[in-house]
């Protein structure tokens, strides 16, 4: 990934169904379900960088002991930082009572986070800013045990404001632009209501269905109430990741398959998927269920998810990946005219580099077809010497481009800084043979493109290549998202860039006059849902006009080479991920009313110059 697309939110949940000096007999600490929690967040760190979370919830306590705590950071390394100040708080008890591990009972009095319910969060925000106030789990203490409620989730809701009127709160000043705040006291109010209704028999499924009815958004999302009951809850079009594992120790929840494997050690199909729509009540007694909770709709999970946010270790992500690489083998070799002798392929580091194995598996493929082929129009007539090099022909790859460490903080001075940020990538020298080389490095996804232009592109010019082909495994990245990833500005993409310098150059400026208008329209009359009008900006040029144009943008001035741009189509995105079919921000077709909504808006605020998130 060559731009900073900021990452998803990630969740963990963990309830401990047996006592803990079960855990200290069975695996030697009664620290288990926290030990496990930290495991399950550290093999999520691919998700949220912002800061991260971490709230427990002790069953059975004596009426006035605290039973739900809560701790945040924001510091860089978030995870560490939660859990080291956990551990000093275990330290510090053990230091004054060493005897105290021994008593798994007392231990769970003295020490805060020793709950049986925990759940974690790594957050990067995509409402409101990136601070230690916004950072997941929210908590609402109260008296009442029942009304304690702390959520976390990764998602996006697009509209909270009208949540935070139907339940009548004013968040405030460090609130009102967090939906996880609207989302906190939507449940909170249900949940309420709930406890005034039914005291000591809670139905949380009731809860969840008439909040979570309220939502437009995608989400995967986490409860702990302060009676001890839980629940992890999907969105109805399963836009957002959810699995979770149980067995007789433990119930587990999280964002990706492959944590939950690694961190309890079991198998693939052991972890299950959480359906679109669905909820995993926990009951303070242990027990658990799979309720639907909202219709589900069609199914749209978010293929970027299977591109680029989650980790590529998942066994079937990761054959996913490579078949987005050999998907667009086809193309790339079409590109080259066939010309593997002259050609040197690569990727962007690090993420780009399964979906690589992948376009190499393809070009292989091609090339052994080519050798058997030739050898076989040969009859009998060749030497060891012809057959040797046919046979070692081979596809050039090397490792091109290195990524550095980020150097912005030392950069001053404006006339120095562009000089500067080329150098957040290096190059391998001596790779390239140069004005006869053409050089393909494949990256998962361009946004802006900007450290394409500024850095990876001017680097690799260095290197004297003839043609530099980036190649992304995701189509043209045209619309918003508003279901959880932080790229709601339209003036960001470099596809809409693009449209925008072809409107031009064809004269057909009036179009972006006419879909503000009529988006000015649909405001008017509440129906900025009812159509995605920026499809209109794209829909005059193909998809290899938008390309070319976008190669253009991106070519940096100065430099030799001949830059092409070849993207993923949707129908091969499809293929490869047949899950996965959520593809608004490369199709602008939103699977909730507020997508449109938002992708209007986004739109708006480019034609009027605001630089702010489209929700
Ligand atoms: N990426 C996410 O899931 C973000 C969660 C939530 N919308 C927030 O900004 O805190």
């Amino acid at each position: 990934m060559s731009d900073a697309i900021k990452h998803e939110c990630g969740l963990a949940f963990i309830r401990l169904r047996k006592p803990f000096s079960y855990y200290q007999q069975k695996y030697g600490t009664v620290f288990y379900g926290l030990n496990k929690l930290y495991l399950l967040m550290e093999k999520q760190h691919n998700r949220g960088q912002d800061g991260a979370g971490v709230a427990t919830v002790k069953l059975n306590t004596e009426p006035g002991v605290p039973f739900m705590h809560r701790i945040r950071s924001a510091a860089p390394q978030a995870i560490g930082d939660v859990f080291s100040k956990i551990r000093e708080e275990i330290q510090e008890i053990e230091k004054y009572q060493p005897e105290i591990t021994k008593y798994p009972g007392l231990l769970k009095g003295h020490i805060r986070f020793l709950g049986e319910n925990l759940m974690g969060h790594l957050r990067y925000a995509t409402q409101g800013k990136n601070n230690v106030e916004l950072c997941h789990p929210f908590v609402r203490y109260n008296t009442i045990p029942a009304r304690n409620l702390a959520m976390a989730g990764n998602f996006n809701l697009v509209n909270a404001d009208e949540l935070f009127k139907f339940v009548q709160v004013n968040p405030g000043e460090v609130h009102k632009n967090s939906d996880l705040a609207a989302m906190l006291e939507t449940v909170h109010h249900f949940l309420a209501k709930e406890d005034e209704e039914h005291r000591n028999e809670l139905n949380v499924k009731n809860i969840l269905q008439q909040a979570f009815s309220l939502f437009d958004g995608g989400y995967h999302a986490c409860g702990l109430i302060g009676t001890g009951d839980a629940f992890v809850i999907r969105d109805p079009n399963g836009i957002r990741p959810s699995y979770y594992y149980i067995n007789e120790d433990v119930i587990v929840a999280a964002s990706e398959r492959a944590a939950i494997r690694t961190t309890f050690n079991v198998g693939e199909n052991e972890v299950l998927e959480l359906m679109p729509g669905n909820a995993l009540i926990v009951k303070n007694n242990g027990e658990y269920s799979i309720e639907q909770i909202l219709e589900p709709k069609e199914r749209k999970a978010c293929s970027f998810e299977r591109i680029y946010f989650s980790r590529g270790n998942d066994e079937k992500i990761y054959k996913e990946r490579t078949s987005l690489g050999r998907n667009l083998s086809a193309t790339v070799l079409k590109a080259i005219d066939n010309d593997l002798r002259n050609t040197i392929f690569s990727f962007i580091p690090n993420t780009a580099e399964v979906a690589f194995y992948g376009l190499l598996k393809g070009l292989e493929d091609y090339l052994n077809k080519i050798k058997v082929e030739r050898i076989l129009s040969w009859d009998k007539d060749f030497d060891e010497e012809k057959l040797t090099e046919m046979v070692n022909r081979r596809i050039r790859i090397d490792k091109i481009a290195i990524k550095d460490v980020k150097m912005r903080t030392f950069i001053t001075e404006d006339s120095s800084r562009n000089e500067m940020v080329q150098h957040v990538y290096d190059i391998t020298y001596g790779t390239v043979r140069p004005g006869i080389d053409s050089l393909v490095v494949i990256d998962d996804s361009i946004v802006r493109g900007t450290t394409l232009r500024e850095s990876i592109i001017k680097m690799l010019d260095r290197l004297g290549p003839k043609r530099i082909i980036v190649v992304s495994s995701a189509p043209q990245i045209r619309y918003p998202d508003c279901y959880g990833i932080d790229m709601s500005k339209m003036g960001d993409f470099v596809a809409f860039q693009a449209a925008i310098a072809l409107l031009k150059d064809h004269g057909k400026e009036h179009i972006l006059q006419e879909a503000y208008g009529l988006c000015k329209e649909l405001q008017r009359t509440n129906t900025l849902h009812a159509q995605n009008v920026v499809k209109n900006v794209y829909k005059p040029f193909t998809p290899e006009q938008i390309s070319a144009k976008i190669a253009e943008i991106l070519t940096p001035e100065g430099i030799n080479a001949n830059v092409e741009v070849i993207y993923q189509s949707i129908e091969s995105l499809h293929e490869a991920c047949p899950n996965n079919l959520g593809d608004w921000y490369f199709t602008g077709d939103y699977p909730t009313p507020g997508g449109n909504r938002v992708v209007n808006k986004a739109f708006m605020n480019f034609m009027e110059g605001k630089n702010e998130r489209g929700y």
